[in-house]
């Protein structure tokens, strides 16, 4: 049995992150790694441009009755050179025209009629006026290999032109629920046996992270048939996820055949309450993992080993714990960490927290609807009211 952090260490010190890249059109980019580095190949703006309605003109003039020669609208550019003492009709986001080198705002002259103007402020050289390059100029470094690519960076990316970036492949996973008493949805359900919800929840949890499972499948409590599954999967996955059969009962056959199979066993149980129960191995630079059949049981485990590992092997590194204001009351102390589902919310500014499942019954799903978060309890801990606790974001 070794500690949660032990655990993620020693699968990180056995599997390396995925080095696959592939080409894709940034509007599909969101929260996918670089694998690039990428620089701006032009100015952003491209050219110098007016950040108001008004009248761009050269701030050297020598009298405040300027004269109108034009107008430009955003998008058209005006072809001739503007002289001293003339001006140009101008909107935001312009070219500004050779020649000038302000702009005033429309709201600051007085129009005479269509060809004159009277400026009602002194402008100096450069005043409301937007240099091209001046937000990004050309050649600047603006993501980083293993950088996240977010909306903002998308933008960016649009804004300079570039419509297809190198990007870390997905990780393909895997799930394998394991036992006999697992019906289809879609089944009459017989006696004694259970709708598979485990598969549901993980592949939702992983379509929140942004990876879609390359394969689900299912299997009855068979050690055959569970090897012969596991070896097929295997061949097309980075990571294989298995749900039940991982305990001490006769028929939790998942160690047994992860190991048959030639897996390196990394480890099996950890000191996690619920989710105790799961084991890993390693086989040809794949990793094999067992989660718990109970369902909160293999959300804490998942939450709190798979994602810090799923994220290592993607390049990223996002696992979230924070601190927030616990309410009520938790008397139960534990010889090992424990966690319980729990929803976050804020009240006067302030981050609270409470369990959503009074009972902290590890089998009970219902506890898990209105959470957004687990508490942790430290080991040999309880919890009191309004006391600072540590929170996986989930
Ligand atoms: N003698 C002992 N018995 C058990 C121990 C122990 O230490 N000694 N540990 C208990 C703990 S804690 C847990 S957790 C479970 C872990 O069991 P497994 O991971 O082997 O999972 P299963 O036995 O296959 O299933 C547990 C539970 O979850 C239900 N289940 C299974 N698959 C699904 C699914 N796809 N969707 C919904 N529910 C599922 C299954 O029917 C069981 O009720 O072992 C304890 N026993
Ligand atoms: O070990 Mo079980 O996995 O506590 O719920």
């Amino acid at each position: 049995m070794i500690e949660v952090k032990d655990a993620i260490k020693v699968i990180k010190s056995n599997l390396k992150p995925k080095e696959d890249t592939k080409t894709i059109d940034i509007i599909n980019s969101i929260n996918m790694v670089s694998a690039q580095d990428i620089y701006s190949p032009i100015d952003n703006p491209p050219f110098d441009r007016s950040p108001y309605d008004g009248y761009a003109y050269d701030a050297n003039i020598n009298r405040n009755e300027l004269t109108v020669v034009g107008e430009i609208y955003a998008g058209e550019i005006f072809k001739g050179v503007l002289h001293r003492n003339e001006s140009v009709k101008i909107m935001t986001g312009a070219k500004i025209p050779n020649g000038a080198n302000c702009v005033i705002k429309k709201e600051d002259v007085s129009v005479i009629n269509e060809n004159k103007i009277i400026v009602n402020k002194n402008l100096k050289m450069y005043d409301n006026y937007i240099f091209k390059g001046e937000d990004i100029p050309k050649n600047q470094l603006i993501i980083r290999k293993g950088d996240i690519i977010s909306y903002e960076s998308i933008g960016i990316l649009a804004s300079l032109g570039i419509k297809e970036i190198s990007v870390y492949d997905n990780l393909k996973i895997g799930i394998l629920n394991t036992g006999t008493e697992i019906q289809e949805l879609d089944e009459i359900l017989e006696d004694g046996k259970i709708f598979d919800s485990n598969r549901y929840i993980l592949h939702s949890r992983l379509l929140k992270r942004n990876i879609e499972p390359v394969i689900i499948d299912k299997v009855e409590d068979e050690i055959e048939e569970l090897e012969s599954k596991i070896k097929n999967i295997l061949k097309n996955v980075d990571i294989l996820i298995t749900t039940g059969g991982v305990s001490v009962g006769d028929k939790d056959l998942v160690p047994k055949a992860f190991k048959n199979l030639g897996g390196k066993e990394l480890f099996w149980k950890v000191k996690a309450k619920p989710g105790g129960a799961c084991c890993a191995s390693v086989l040809d630079e794949k990793l094999l993992f067992g989660l718990s059949g109970s369902p909160h049981a293999s959300g804490v485990v998942y939450e709190n080993i798979l994602v810090p590992v799923i994220e290592y092997m993607s390049h990223k590194d996002s696992y979230n714990t924070i601190k927030a204001i616990f309410k009520g009351n938790f008397n139960k102390k534990a010889k090992i960490d424990r966690y319980l589902n729990g929803r976050l919310y804020t009240e006067d500014a302030k981050l609270y927290v409470e369990m959503t499942d009074k009972k902290d019954a590890k089998a009970r799903l219902w506890a898990t609807l209105n959470s957004n978060c687990m508490i942790k309890v430290k080991k040999g801990s309880i919890l009191e009211d309004d006391q600072l606790v540590e929170v996986v974001i989930i």
